[in-house]
């Protein structure tokens, strides 16, 4: 049927799609309709699916790293096949515009021809269409590979698509299309989630981390709300709106708000999720989860425990992504409190939070809910208040929250009665309260209430004990575990990280996908170039934790030796292994110390 083509050497998907392109009547050699559209057309266009472009915004600049390095460019497109959205290496993308593979163009198999994205539209499942396997012969330059799209309620809504030159395509980047369609998807129904209830959107946050899991979202009477790819092929494409009845490999972990009304579930299947889960059965985090081997950590550590046995208020302070919440959890359940309630004060409209906090009479004002609201104290009565990002409070939210602390009272919006409240208070913030206070965005007597004890969480970058840390988050949180490579932990060393333990473990999660359960090398471990700095104080100490681990290798573990191959003292060497939580075992014969 075709010159020179054996439909037979095609996957199959493939080689339908070249018969349905035939039957359209569509010639290999003619050029492919190329009429796209611009202007105010496209601005339309975009501004119907804007939900859907903010989310690929921001999935695609997680990726774009990897997509840049490997000279791909990624797509978003509509249910109908026109590009929405691109992103990725500039000289791919001018080259992929000759055939009008950009934003505004249309690649429906009916335009195009055989190529991923018109595939997978018509298939509704992943496709990947390489070189001499599109249709038509100007665009066989190209390798791409897409996956579809699908809304919270099973509704198709576009593809992913990833274009790369042919020669240059490596089969990796396949994989990305589901893996970026997956994220897009979860981030929709997290998006739902945030509309009824933050603190299930937290909750719900912390289980889709492992985006590949099956995720589930139910009502009050178990009834199938929302579900992911990976759940609804566990479950089968009509379990919306039907009532969930649990199987044995699932675990279900009900979402209860701070009035202990369950709002959602959500159900997860593997082992390792099951962990997780069972952690989230048990309640808030502990001081087991908290990992540490460095001094400053350590020292931390030891305050917090002390501070979880009084009744003092707790400032925590430190960058974003330290464990500041990590924190004020451990403390709460070894404080046998009551009920734990966190409160992340920057995202409360300054004209909302006296009605957050302290509750409202009914029909208080325009937009309230008929009942009333408790608030958020009053949930916490008994228990432990954490105001998160106290440092982005309004003066006026300060002095409502600066009479609680001092009356121990609060008096609902709309009411005239005051209710006792007896509730400890962390708070937590990554500015610089001090120097806030000096400058007047901060009260002086507010600041005084809350600093009963300050614990100071060190910056990654301050920590000695990276390497540790590194090899223990991947054995918690990888999906599929792997161990790294001394040239993967140096690369990761050479960082400086200001997004500190979250953005590590983004990284790390990253990297044991991208090496599919083997070591993970240098190349899996994608950084933003930008930050990594090879003058980085954290650079100092890496190499010298190196050296010393280096030289204790080559003496057998041999202190006087290694000492005098680093031209050290005994002792020195001896306050450095400690400092640094090296340990001393049988693994250094392997090569790879303990972490
Ligand atoms: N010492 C630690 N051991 C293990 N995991 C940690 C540790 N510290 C932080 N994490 C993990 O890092 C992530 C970020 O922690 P957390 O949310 O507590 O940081 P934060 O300082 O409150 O951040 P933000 O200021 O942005 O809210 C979480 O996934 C947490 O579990």
């Amino acid at each position: 049927m075709f010159d020179q083509v054996s439909l037979s050497d095609f996957p199959p998907d493939v080689a339908l799609s070249w018969k349905r392109s035939h039957e359209r009547g569509l010639k290999p050699d003619d050029k492919a309709d190329d009429q796209i559209i611009t202007g105010t057309l496209i601005k339309e266009l975009i501004d119907r699916h804007r939900s859907l472009v903010s989310h690929a915004e921001t999935v695609f600049s997680k990726l774009y790293p990897v997509i840049r390095q490997f000279g791909c460019v990624v797509f978003l497109t509509d249910r109908e096949g026109t590009i929405l959205y691109a992103s990725g290496d500039a000289e791919f993308a001018n080259r992929a515009a000759q055939v009008q593979l950009q934003v505004g163009a249309n690649w429906h198999e009916s335009r195009k021809g055989t190529n991923a994205i018109g595939v997978a539209i018509e298939e509704k499942k992943p496709a990947f269409v390489r070189g001499s396997e599109h249709y038509f012969v100007e665009n066989r330059f190209l390798t791409c590979a897409s996956a579809p799209l699908y809304g919270k309620n099973g509704d198709f809504l576009g593809v992913i698509n990833i274009s790369g030159l042919h020669d240059r395509f490596h089969p990796v980047i396949a994989t990305f299309a589901p893996l970026a369609a997956e994220l897009l998807q979860n981030r929709f129904m997290i998006e739902e989630m945030e509309k009824e209830q933050l603190i299930t959107l937290r909750q719900l946050e912390a289980v889709s981390d492992h985006h590949p899991l099956p995720l589930l979202t139910l009502d009050a009477d178990r009834r199938v709300t929302g579900a992911n790819r990976a759940a609804l092929r566990l479950l089968g494409e009509d379990c919306l709106g039907q009532t969930f009845s649990p199987k044995s490999h699932f675990q279900v972990i009900p979402i209860k708000d701070e009035t202990q009304r369950v709002y959602r579930s959500v159900a997860i299947g593997t082992s390792h999720s099951r962990e997780k889960a069972s952690r989230q059965e048990r309640g808030p985090y502990t001081f087991a989860d908290i990992y540490g081997e460095c001094p400053a950590i350590l020292r931390a550590k030891e305050l917090a425990r002390k501070a979880a046995g009084s009744s003092l208020a707790v400032l925590i302070t430190g960058e974003s992504g330290t464990g500041k919440e990590l924190f004020a959890q451990a403390i709460h359940a070894a404080s046998g409190r009551g009920p734990f309630v966190a409160v992340n004060c920057s995202a409360i409209p300054d004209t909302l939070i006296e009605s957050e906090l302290f509750g409202y009479e009914k029909g208080a004002f325009t937009g309230a809910q008929k009942e009333g609201s408790p608030g958020k104290f009053v949930a916490a009565n008994g228990g432990t208040i954490f105001l998160d990002e106290i440092g982005d409070m309004s003066l006026r939210a300060q002095a409502a929250l600066l009479r609680v602390l001092q009356e121990k009272t609060v008096t609902p919006v709309g009411s005239a009665v005051a209710r006792r409240v007896d509730v400890r208070v962390i708070a937590a913030t990554h500015r610089n309260l001090p120097a806030e206070v000096q400058a007047g965005r901060f009260r002086a007597d507010l600041y005084y209430r809350l600093k009963g004890i300050i614990l100071h969480l060190p910056a990654l970058r301050e920590r000695s004990d990276l390497r540790q840390l590194a090899g223990h988050l991947l054995r918690k949180h990888a999906d599929t575990p792997a161990e790294l490579s001394p040239e993967a932990l140096d690369k990761l060393c050479r960082h400086s990280w200001p997004g500190n333990i979250r953005e590590l473990l983004a990284v790390l999660q990253q990297a044991s996908f991208l090496a599919e359960g083997a070591v993970i090398r240098p190349e899996h471990v994608i950084i933003d170039e930008p930050a990594m700095r090879d003058d980085a104080p954290t650079s100092l100490r890496c190499h010298e934790q190196k050296a010393i681990e280096e030289a204790l290798l080559a003496t057998g573990g041999n202190i006087s030796q290694a000492a005098r191959l680093l031209h050290i003292g005994r002792n020195t060497l001896y306050r450095k292994i400690k400092s640094y939580g090296i340990r001393l075992g049988p693994e250094a014969d392997k090569g790879h110390l303990r972490m």
